[in-house]
């Protein structure tokens, strides 16, 4: 038999095109959306599921699951029980690598957006409030020399150190906050010698912009909570693309509503995609719709992978990015 694939997300080309020509592909959309995600993906109908964030694979789904593997088109997989899945032999792809550039591209358009306070600009302009130049339109805060804490240095993290240093910042870094990991020099590369670590309670303190490149796991949930807040330097910029349940939403409009922090920028939310009450009032804030990875080319280098791991899932092969290596298949 063809393999089948059921795309609860829709992916570009050349995704999409090596899906049909490996198989059968079926559309969410077209049997019932994410309300039935449960009973298709226990139906015995499919061999991979390719969805995205949207799509939650908790035990009680995995349980009854009749499915060789999970490509998920991102590569934070928190949306699927992973201990989960490998108890239950589903392999679960993501997508790391090729979105990291794109990624880090955000997070630095965050830090340089709040700190010259470019959406508040945009929203004069278009409001037709911009009445001609004055020393103290919108003034905002340097980045060079500022101190860049980085929590989480993985492959965001550390792109995003990459296009910091160059903007003449300096940058700390947590690996694996809260928890501590000793990074070797050797294990930095390029890096070695012009970034400093140092433990997640430092990070908080010292950090002028603080970005959070950690998966959602349950050690990182609310890791910026209101105590963290209210440790962050009064003038701190905090900037989220990891994802909204890292940061208590509730606790940063009050800290934001009190102006504790010079702003804030966010790409992801913790009930995406609505938003915490009061936060799209606030000035200090530059919001975007969860764009990391949203890129032409990174959108199809992206759906290229996840085909590949669609395809190898259902058919036996290697799979090229296993999140579960241990799954028995
Ligand atoms: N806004 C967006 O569109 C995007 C958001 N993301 C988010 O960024 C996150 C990071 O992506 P990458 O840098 O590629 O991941 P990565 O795995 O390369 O880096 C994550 C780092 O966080 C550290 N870490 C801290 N606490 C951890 C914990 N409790 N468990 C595991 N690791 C922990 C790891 O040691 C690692 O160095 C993704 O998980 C995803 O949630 C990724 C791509 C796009
Ligand atoms: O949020 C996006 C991802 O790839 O993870």
């Amino acid at each position: 038999m063809s393999p089948r694939f059921l795309l609860m997300t829709e992916i570009p080309e050349p995704g999409l095109g090596m899906l049909r020509e490996a198989g059968e592909v079926t559309l969410g959309s077209e049997v019932g959306g994410n309300d039935a995600l449960p009973a298709l993906a226990a139906s015995g109908d499919y061999d991979v599921v390719v969805c995205a964030l949207a799509q939650k694979f908790d035990a009680d789904v995995l349980a009854q699951a009749r499915l060789k593997g999970i490509a998920n088109y991102a590569v934070g997989y928190n949306n699927v029980d992973v201990a989960a899945a490998t108890e239950a032999g589903i392999a679960v792809g993501n997508t790391p690598d090729v979105l990291t550039d794109a990624t880090a591209d955000i997070a630095l358009l965050l830090i340089l957006g709040v700190s010259r306070r470019a959406h508040e600009g945009e929203a004069m302009m278009r409001a037709g409030e911009f009445t001609g130049w004055r020393a103290d339109l919108l003034v905002g805060k340097d980045v060079k020399g500022a101190t860049l804490g980085l929590a989480g240095f993985g492959r965001i993290g550390k792109a995003v150190a990459e296009r910091a240093l160059a903007f003449g910042m300096d940058v700390v870094f947590a690996p694996r906050p809260p928890a501590h990991r000793e990074v070797a020099p050797e294990e930095l590369g390029e890096l070695a010698g012009r970034v400093e670590q140092v433990r997640w309670e430092e990070l908080v303190e010292r950090s002028d912009f603080l970005s959070l490149h950690v998966p959602l796991t349950a050690d990182t949930e609310h890791l910026v909570d209101a105590d963290v807040l209210a440790r962050m330097k009064d003038d701190a910029v905090l900037i989220n693309t990891a994802r909204g349940p890292v940061v208590d939403e509730a606790a940063l409009v009050e800290a934001l509503r009190a102006g504790r922090l010079f702003g804030a920028g966010l790409d992801v939310y913790e009930d995406e995609p609505a938003m915490a009450p009061g936060l799209a009032e606030l000035d200090n804030v530059m919001l975007l719709p969860h764009l990391g990875s949203a890129t032409r080319d990174t959108r199809a280098a992206m759906a290229e992978l996840t085909a590949r791991n669609a395809i190898a899932m259902a058919t036996g092969g290697e799979v090229p990015a296993l999140v579960n290596p241990d799954v028995r298949r």
